[in-house]
């Protein structure tokens, strides 16, 4: 089966919201900030990602329509909230206008229902969206890396993925490419099942050749930038134990997976602490972009030749068909083949010397 019209629907809508969060980051506001209830960052740049990632998606398949997504309105329907309201709307407005191919314009009340199609609780029947409008928000508020990663699951498998990346730069962050003069931002991955993966320049259209990393030894691992959601010191045991040289890499983000995906770097280890439930919308974009690289459609050749991997820590494949959490008792590894037997022994090995189960 081809995904072909929901894969250039999502890259669309990936690209537009993309553009919107870029112009939020650029000049962003104090009011623009606010605080969700477990304590965590979301922007105007979230909602209105959120919102028009929705508005267009439901647009083009309005049949059935399903959407698993981070953001709710509960927090705008609240007294005091009106100007943000506005100021997200406007986003979203304006953003329809500037690609040139929709005559809407939404009023407060669409964009906050659009926020609130993603509610579905997904599971193992049927089509769902799956959005994070703004995966790494504290990188956002940094300055740093974010994605808006969008992916569809259909009978509970991710059939297809896209990442949009705006301030990854479109040449190998790591290794000896590091230093390239090619200092330009702004990638966006996409994967259909069996179709493999590409990267293109997010306001371009032709694809681009990144280079390849050809030595494990010398490949630099992945890991969140944020020392809350993955342990540090439990990766840097596991690197060790596998001999690799390289420092980490510390991103925010899916951008680990798309990055990885192309070869900067052959290992992402994610080790939440106990307790922390992982959400689809955290992993499924980036997932089918590492996983869904073949040989002969691949941008990477060193994941392409090995073939991309994502278990979790026990080395059993992600499962997105339980609903809105993935419910894994351990962290994520993604990797490829050839490295898989080894790294799996390492990790293995230091959760013993930590003391720590799988
Ligand atoms: N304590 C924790 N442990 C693990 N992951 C966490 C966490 N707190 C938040 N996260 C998740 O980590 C995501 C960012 O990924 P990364 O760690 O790879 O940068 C966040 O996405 P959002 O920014 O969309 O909320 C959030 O879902
Ligand atoms: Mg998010």
């Amino acid at each position: 089966m081809s995904y072909d019209k929901e894969l250039a629907a999502a890259k669309k809508a990936a690209s537009l919201a993309a553009r919107l969060c870029q112009k939020v980051q650029k000049v962003l506001l104090q009011s623009d900030v606010q605080s969700k209830n477990n304590r965590s960052p979301v922007t105007v740049a979230d909602y209105g990602s959120q919102a028009l990632v929705s508005f267009l998606l439901q647009q083009e398949f309005p049949a059935g329509f399903s959407l698993i997504a981070e953001e709710d309105s509960k927090d705008l329907r609240k007294d005091g909230a009106q100007e943000i309201v506005e100021r997200i709307t406007k986003l979203v407005n304006d953003s329809l206008t500037s690609d040139g191919s929709y005559s809407v314009t939404l009023s407060t009340e669409d964009v906050l229902k659009a926020i609130d199609s993603g509610k579905s609780e997904g599971g193992s029947e049927g089509r769902h969206w799956v959005l994070d409008p703004i995966d790494g928000t504290k990188g956002f508020l940094r300055g740093d890396q974010y994605a808006v990663a969008l992916a569809l699951l259909d009978r509970g498998k991710v059939v297809l993925g896209v990442l949009a990346c705006p301030n990854l730069p479109l040449t190998c962050i790591s290794g000896a490419d590091r230093h390239s003069p090619n200092n330009e931002v702004g990638c966006l991955f996409f994967a259909e099942v069996g179709g493999g993966t590409y990267m293109q320049p997010l306001d371009g259209s032709s694809t681009v050749q990144v280079s390849a990393v050809e030595n494990p030894e010398e490949a630099s691992f992945f890991e969140s930038y944020e020392a809350a959601h993955s342990m540090h010191d439990l990766s840097s045991l596991i690197a060790q134990k596998l001999g690799v040289k390289a420092p980490p890499v510390r991103m925010d983000s899916q951008v680990k997976y798309g990055a990885l995906s192309r070869g900067d770097g052959a290992i992402y280890i994610r080790l939440p602490r106990k307790g922390y439930r992982e959400k689809i919308w955290d992993h499924a974009a980036g997932s089918i972009v590492v996983s869904g690289m073949d040989q002969f459609h691949s941008v990477c050749y060193f994941l392409s030749k090995a073939g991309g991997v994502v278990t979790d820590a026990a080395g059993n494949p992600l499962d997105f068909s339980r609903g809105r959490y993935l419910d894994l008792d351990t962290g994520i590894i993604v990797t490829n083949q050839k490295l898989m037997p080894s790294l799996f022994k390492a990790v293995r090995e230091s959760l013993e010397e930590k003391a720590l189960s799988l």
